[in-house]
């Protein structure tokens, strides 16, 4: 997806959280100074295979999620999902972070080549100025959720689940499954609670635009496809 794209969806979330698009655009240039161009031609193998986009819901933990993660060609991690996969002896061929949780990890993974999507916003400068010039540079793309600039990417997403998503998605992915997602998990705070009302909405979006169904939306694909004909006018 292009920011033209999902430009409105982007400021329908900002209007709910509150959050402020010239943060999110300061983030973006903080990131440009500390990044050099990602080539994303570097995930053509996503292209028709079943990449896992794991989640870091509590599930995750369990036998059932780790198992399709293993059975995926390519295993996406968001955030603390890379941890938890790997303690599982299931390899991660890509982390997407806003560096909140894990940023160690993150080190970790590019300095033995493997691909992070490190995300800079309004809220995590401090982070993005402390750990990006940590990481490999071969091996990081900077993403952004305002208008991308330089070095720094935009292809649509939120949260860092819903962002690898769209990721996979951009490059080409065959079927997307969804390991270590729980849209009604009881010990999310009110904040992460309405972020993960969002992420459900924009892999409704994506689930739409693909012409395929998400298992992982199955319980609440009705009232997310109202909300989506009333924020993209369709
Ligand atoms: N029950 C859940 N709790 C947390 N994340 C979930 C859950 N279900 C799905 N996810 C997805 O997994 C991603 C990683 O979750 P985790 O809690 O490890 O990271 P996070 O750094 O807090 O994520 P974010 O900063 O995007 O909110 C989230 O961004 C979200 O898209
Ligand atoms: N400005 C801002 N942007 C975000 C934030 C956040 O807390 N603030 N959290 C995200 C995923 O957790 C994604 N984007």
């Amino acid at each position: 997806m292009n920011f033209e794209t999902f430009e409105p969806t982007y400021e329908a979330i900002l209007a709910d959280l509150g959050f402020d698009r010239d943060d999110d655009e300061r983030a973006r240039d903080v990131a440009a100074e500390l990044s050099t161009p990602f080539d994303l031609s570097r995930f053509d193998d996503w292209e028709e295979r079943t990449v896992a986009v794991a989640g870091g819901a509590p599930c995750l933990h369990e036998d059932s999620e780790v198992r399709i993660a293993r059975e995926a060609d390519v295993v996406v991690a968001a955030s603390t999902a890379a941890d938890v996969l790997s303690e599982a002896g299931v390899a991660v061929d890509c982390l997407v972070t806003d560096l909140d949780k894990n940023p160690e990890t993150a080190v970790e993974l590019t300095g033995r080549g493997v691909p992070v999507a490190a995300h800079a916003h309004g809220d995590n400068v401090p982070a993005v100025r402390e750990w990006l010039p940590r990481f490999d540079p071969d091996h990081t793309l900077t993403t952004t959720q305002a208008a991308p600039v330089g070095p720094v990417r935009n292809v649509g997403g939120f949260t860092d689940g819903d962002r690898a998503a769209f990721l996979a998605d951009h490059v080409g992915a065959g079927r997307l499954t969804f390991p270590g997602w729980n849209f009604d998990d009881p010990d999310v705070g009110p904040m992460k609670a309405r972020k993960l009302e969002w992420a459900g909405r924009l892999l409704g979006w994506l689930e739409r635009r693909r012409g395929e169904r998400f298992a992982v939306l199955d319980d609440r694909r009705e009232r997310i496809g109202r909300e989506l004909d009333a924020l993209l006018g369709t």
